[in-house]
């Protein structure tokens, strides 16, 4: 299911440019970031990315809607245990509900709200220790590819962003955009997001990119 990684971090790219075209703010201040940080005569590299706080904090808050595997990978206890007061019998299958989680209102602010700003100065990580945002799942069982899905997400969402401006099609509305998810082992877009993309940086440097 979330063999290889590559899907479930181009499914967490197009949540990310989805939900940051329907927040022009958010894009303008993502791209300042990247004029500052990169410059406009190279792309970004992986080595830039602990230099490009707002970009890290877009994926988050992308992951925390968005989980590439809403109920993570079934667990099945190996003994019989108490888990918040509930008795859990030996055999019980369980499921972790990380999507619910990261909607929870009673752990985010405005929990519905894209808004990465939440997590700038903020000690709340993916990587297993935070448990109100766990994408990568937590434990054993974690995530043994996170570091590189997380890179790869980074590096090619910031290039993206860097390397073009976005449009929606003719005639769209960003409150046009359809957010719906079909919901399941895993949470792509219902419908695939399109969009019109030009250019921002000087043409050779997409040369190489033919
Ligand atoms: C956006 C990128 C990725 C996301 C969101 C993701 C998410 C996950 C999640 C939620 C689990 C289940 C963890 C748990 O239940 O605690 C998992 C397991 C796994 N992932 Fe990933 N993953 C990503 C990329 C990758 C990559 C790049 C690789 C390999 C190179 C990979 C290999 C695996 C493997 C082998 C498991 C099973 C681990 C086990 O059951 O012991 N994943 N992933």
């Amino acid at each position: 299911m979330i063999a290889g990684g590559t899907e479930s971090s181009a499914v967490t790219v197009e949540w990310a440019i989805s939900e940051i075209l329907r927040r022009p703010e958010i894009f303008e201040r993502a791209t300042q970031e990247l004029d500052q940080v990169i410059g406009q005569t190279r792309w970004v590299e992986e080595k830039d990315i602990p230099q490009l706080p707002y970009m890290a904090a877009i994926v988050k808050e992308t992951m925390r809607l968005h989980p590439v595997a809403p109920m993570l990978v079934p667990r099945q206890a190996r003994e019989s245990c108490t888990i918040a007061g509930f008795d859990v019998p030996v055999g019980t299958r369980i499921l972790v509900n990380v999507w619910t989680i990261g909607r929870d209102p009673k752990i985010w602010d405005s929990p519905d709200e894209f808004r990465p700003e939440r997590f700038l100065g903020s000690q709340i990580d993916v990587k297993g220790q935070d448990f109100e945002l766990l994408p990568f799942g937590s434990g054993r069982r974690m995530c043994p590819g996170y570091n590189l899905g997380l890179r790869v997400i980074q590096t090619s969402l910031a290039n993206l962003v860097h390397g073009f401006e976005w449009g929606l099609p003719e005639g769209m509305k960003k409150e046009d955009l359809n957010m719906e998810e079909i919901f399941g082992l895993s949470t792509p877009k219902k419908e695939p997001l399109v969009a019109v993309v030009k250019p921002r940086l000087p043409p050779q440097l997409y040369e190489h990119l033919h």
